[in-house]
């Protein structure tokens, strides 16, 4: 099979699909490697690695899709890479279609084969193609929501720790999944007060108990969340329906009653956001005031530290990569049903349901089309 993996174009997304580690891999089994010129050189894998592990490296990005039979990326697809959608091509990566409407048709109108990192299950029912890049994400929203605290920033002066004397700054997580688990750990570990809010019971007992107590637990619900985020410095929004538009948990009559100055990450923003008040923004414009309120909702925050997140996203991310390369897309998806799920988007039609159900459009079943 032929392989490219294309150099990242949205705003300063730095990572890269296949490290020159997978590069050998795959071309020690006899498959072609197209890397497009600079493609990993800002997550520290220069030309020269890639070519040493046996990859091609190419100058044009249109070569590189056009050649593919599979394209390997980081990123949803943007405006600039349509043109190279086509019939024949399988694409993995990121693809978050549920809020975007506009890149669900042309992949659909170009009948590509979509497969989509953040929908595929493993054997315990886990997300383990989100699930480096979650970790990554509620570790970094942390530190970014500390920074935004700062007064130049925008944000109210509060340092999230406190000194002796002087209480800490009080961080609200919502939802306790693995962005909302990382952004705790670390949220507590500054010496922050944490709170953290989640649907499932269950969830909210094992966080009681991974944090020994030290996390206060809340049931979602609307009256809890607007106190919660009333009281906040800090809110980190960790909410996730896989696949599906996130639900709007914090409301913007919520936001304008939080303190100024005070901070929202929402992390979320990538499946459309869980703060009434968010919409995407981008490295190089990260965030903006409502109510008083910084917003920060950057939708490809791994990417500002690529080196980590390159090799984190394609630890989890290879072994599939080189099951499509052995057995096809087909038959490899047909195998696993877990893997089953990555498959949004199949000869013009919608095969992931949170997609399909969250722009109101046909289901087809992935098995029915896989036959
Ligand atoms: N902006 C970025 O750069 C990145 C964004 N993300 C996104 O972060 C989001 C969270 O991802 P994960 O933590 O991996 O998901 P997860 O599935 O591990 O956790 C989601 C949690 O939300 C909870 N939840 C669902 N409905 C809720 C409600 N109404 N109220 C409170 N909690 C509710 C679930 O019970 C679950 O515990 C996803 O949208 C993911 O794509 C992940 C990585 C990077
Ligand atoms: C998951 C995601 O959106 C990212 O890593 O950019």
């Amino acid at each position: 099979m032929i392989i490219g993996v294309p150099k990242e174009i949205k705003d300063n997304e730095a990572r890269v699909g296949i490290t020159p580690a997978g590069v050998k891999t795959l071309s020690e089994a006899g498959h072609k490697v197209l890397v497009e010129t600079n493609a990993g050189a800002l997550s520290s894998f220069p030309d020269e690695d890639y070519q040493n592990a046996g990859a091609e490296i190419v100058g044009d990005a249109g070569y590189c899709w056009g050649k593919a039979d599979m394209v390997v990326k980081v990123k949803e697809p943007i405006e600039k890479e349509y043109p190279y959608f086509r019939d024949d091509l399988v694409l993995f990566t990121y693809l978050h279609l549920a809020p975007i409407p506009g890149l669900t048709n042309k992949l659909l109108d170009a009948k590509v084969t979509g497969i989509a990192y953040e929908t595929v299950r493993d054997r315990q029912n886990t997300l383990p193609l989100l699930t480096p890049m979650s970790e990554v994400a509620g570790r970094m929203s942390v530190q970014v929501g500390a920074s935004y605290l700062e007064k130049e920033k925008g944000g109210r002066g509060i340092l999230l720790g406190g000194v002796p004397g002087v209480p800490p700054a009080h961080v609200t997580v919502i939802g306790g999944g693995v962005v909302g688990t990382n952004a705790a750990r670390i949220a507590l570990g500054m010496g922050a007060k944490v709170t953290l809010i989640d649907l499932n019971l269950n969830r909210l007992r094992e966080i009681d108990d991974i944090f020994n107590g030290r996390v206060y637990t809340l049931a979602s619900n609307s009256y809890n969340v607007a106190q919660a985020t009333r009281e906040a410095d800090l809110v980190i929004g960790g909410v996730l329906i896989p696949g599906a538009t996130a639900p709007k948990i914090v409301t913007r009559e919520m936001v304008s009653r939080m303190k100024k100055g005070a901070v929202i990450v929402d992390v979320a923003i990538d499946q459309g956001g869980c703060v009434e008040t968010a919409r995407p923004t981008s490295h190089s414009n990260p965030s903006y005031t409502v109510d008083g309120v910084v917003h920060y909702c950057v939708t490809n925050m791994p990417g500002a530290v690529p080196h980590t997140s390159t090799l984190a996203l394609t630890n989890a991310t290879f072994p599939y990569v080189m099951r499509i390369a052995t057995l096809g897309a087909k038959e490899a998806l047909r195998k696993d049903p877990g893997f089953a799920e990555g498959l949004n988007t199949f000869a013009g039609k919608i095969t992931y349901k949170g997609v399909a159900d969250s722009q109101q459009r046909e289901f087809t079943a992935p098995a029915s089309v896989l036959e």
